[in-house]
């Protein structure tokens, strides 16, 4: 399998903290890349470095090959990236489907948009199939206002899916969930890593170990360890640095 996102190099430091340090990362293409790590490892932060949050002070960013360190997040959704930034991108008084009828416009060619009876064809197909496939069918037609918490969330990462991007960067989806949309949450994003790679920062270990291909342990700014959830767990450095904690 091949890379479609790496870091190298990466870092930044904030005055004399150095939040993310000389960070080497590789994602593989449809698969899940989990960041895990203390609070205030640096793992947010990261996340700010590759989708353009935030400056590198130094180090590379490369999708699917290119080199885009440095790049605005508007730009990134160009070359195929896409994050979800929780339930932020939300518009709260309108519906479910007006929502993710904007999120999905950018699909439509420029010319149809001018020419109105081939406008709604690809975009509205890519609605129908996200609703069907984020279980909003129910709530297709409600303001997003009225949903619950858990659906809010899942219908922003459906927003950020609207793009069709190739990588999809998810900062703690399951946070504020009850146990049960934990669990529709983690099997909705393994599903989703059938057509996108998905770097992902979880606090929930159970949903950590359950749905990642890879995992990539930070503490202090720098990357303590990285492997198959099995062989990240089984590392003592770790676990002294992390699970050790709980
Ligand atoms: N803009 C900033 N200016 C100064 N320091 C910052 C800034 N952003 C983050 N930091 C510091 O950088 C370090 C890493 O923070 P970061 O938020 O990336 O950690 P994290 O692993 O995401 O933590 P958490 O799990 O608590 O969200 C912390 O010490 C934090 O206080």
């Amino acid at each position: 399998m091949t890379d479609i996102l790496q870091t190298e190099g990466l870092g930044i430091s904030f005055g004399g903290l150095k939040a993310v340090s000389n960070v080497d990362l590789a994602a593989k293409a449809n698969s899940i890349t989990t960041v895990i790590g203390p609070n205030g490892a640096g793992k947010t932060t990261l996340f700010n470095l590759i989708s353009g949050a935030l400056k590198p002070g130094y180090g590379r960013v490369v999708v699917d090959g290119r080199d885009v360190t440095g790049r605005s997040p508007a730009e990134l959704q160009h070359v195929g990236l896409a994050r979800s930034f929780q339930i932020t991108n939300l518009f709260f008084e309108m519906t479910v489907r007006e929502n993710l009828r904007l999120a999905a416009q950018r699909l439509e060619p420029v010319r149809h948009m001018l020419w109105p009876p081939r406008r709604t064809d690809r975009a509205a197909r890519k609605v129908a199939e996200l609703i069907d496939r984020f279980d909003l069918a129910a709530k297709a037609d409600e303001q997003v206002g009225t949903l619950s918490h858990g659906e809010q969330r899942r219908l922003e990462i459906a927003m950020c899916l609207a793009s069709e991007p190739r990588v999809l960067m998810l900062d703690e989806p399951t946070q504020g969930m009850s146990h049960s949309d934990t669990k529709d949450t983690a099997r909705m994003i393994r599903d989703l890593a059938t057509d996108v790679s998905i770097l992902l920062i979880e606090h929930d270990i159970g949903v950590v170990m359950e749905i990642s291909d890879h995992v990539v342990v930070m503490h202090q700014g720098q990357k303590l360890a990285e492997g198959s959830p099995s062989q990240v767990r089984a590392d003592p450095a770790v676990q002294a640095a992390y699970f050790g904690q709980g």
